[in-house]
């Protein structure tokens, strides 16, 4: 038996729609993502369990875990003996953390250690995409890459190995907040323009380009001076309630930037000092979230998905 952990992450980390996206790694130490357990059976079995099993159809067929586990056993490795696999939804649905890649992710990466399949990244990545299009209403590798890989990672088929690791400050802070209403990716996505203008798409490549390039060299205060997403946000900022006022609170406690994690509601706000970080938690805890959200301040995770040592008593959201 062994446990697998999958981080909750950060997509398009404004500046890089479906391109860019960060794992997390809460700085109290508290784990924020799904786990899989897996465990050789006479027969198998599936379960989803944690804080929020219920909020998922209760049908298996339903769960992208099970579905997951179905395509593996059919189409990678049907010889594999049967396994009781229990899915630990930790990460609210429809939050803009990647919960769903969460899952997708815990969930192979689980079955390709169990049954030794040692499938390359490339195919890994690609198979654990085509179960996160299933749900979100795109194929993209924004929250797939990073939770698996750990770290800040640009991302897409055009990339040799799907994904490059960029450098970050390491001294910056991640302030994330779930609201504690959800919002469907598909219908997040479905309110985009399918066609920017010429202008809109010099400008996404300019930004995206230089802001990995000030990455890369080490300019950190420049690279944060260029992070605005001009693409989903304006177009989903009206989806979610408070962001307006977030968008103004939290540049004026000192945050370096601020955008929607994901397709939202899930805000983030990037800090380069502690005080600053714990002043926006404070403010999104007071002005943003209800009773089901929560806040953390994060650093990246840069371990990625990765096989539990000690049993997963302390993940929370
Ligand atoms: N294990 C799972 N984790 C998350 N979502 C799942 C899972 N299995 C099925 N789903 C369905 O997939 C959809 C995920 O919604 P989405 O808005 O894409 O979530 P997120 O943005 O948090 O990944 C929901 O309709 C949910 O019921
Ligand atoms: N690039 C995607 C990211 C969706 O992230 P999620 O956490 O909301 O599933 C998008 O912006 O649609």
């Amino acid at each position: 038996m062994f446990e697998v952990y999958a981080p909750a992450s950060i997509g398009n980390f404004s500046v890089g729609f479906d391109a860019l996206g960060a794992a997390l790694a809460p700085i109290d130490g508290c784990l924020l993502g799904d786990v899989v357990r897996i465990e050789a059976a006479d027969e198998e079995s599936f379960v989803c369990s944690g804080q929020y099993a219920a909020k998922l159809p209760s049908a298996a067929q339903e769960n992208l875990a099970y579905q997951c586990l179905m395509h593996f056993r059919q189409h990678v490795a049907p010889e594999m003996p049967p396994v009781r696999l229990e899915l630990k939804k930790n990460l609210p649905i429809g939050s803009g953390l990647g919960s769903s890649a969460c899952s997708v992710v815990a969930t192979f990466a689980a079955l390709d250690k169990f049954a030794n399949t040692q499938l390359s990244q490339v195919q890994l990545i690609e198979l654990m995409a085509d179960f996160e299009a299933i749900v979100s209403g795109g194929r993209h590798y924004d929250n797939i890459s990073p939770c698996y890989l750990g770290g800040l990672q640009l991302t897409g088929d055009l990339i040799p190995n799907k994904s490059i690791s960029l450098p970050v400050n390491p001294d910056w802070y991640y302030v994330v907040a779930f609201p504690g209403f959800s919002l469907n990716t598909a219908k997040a996505r479905s309110v985009l323009p399918k066609e920017i203008s010429l202008h809109d798409s010099v400008e996404f490549a300019q930004r995206l380009s230089a802001f990995t390039s000030f990455l890369l060299t080490g300019q950190y205060e420049l690279a944060l001076s260029i992070m605005a997403d001009h693409i989903a946000e304006p177009h989903r900022a009206v989806l979610i309630d408070g962001f307006a006022e977030a968008k103004v609170a939290l540049p004026e406690l000192g945050a370096k930037a601020m955008s929607i994690s994901g397709a939202g509601p899930t805000l983030f706000a990037v800090c380069t000092d502690l005080v600053t970080a714990e002043q926006c938690a404070d403010w999104l805890a007071q002005n943003y979230i209800n009773d089901q959200g929560f806040c953390h301040i994060c650093q990246l995770d840069n371990l990625g998905t990765r096989v539990l040592e000690n049993g997963a008593n302390n993940v929370t959201a």
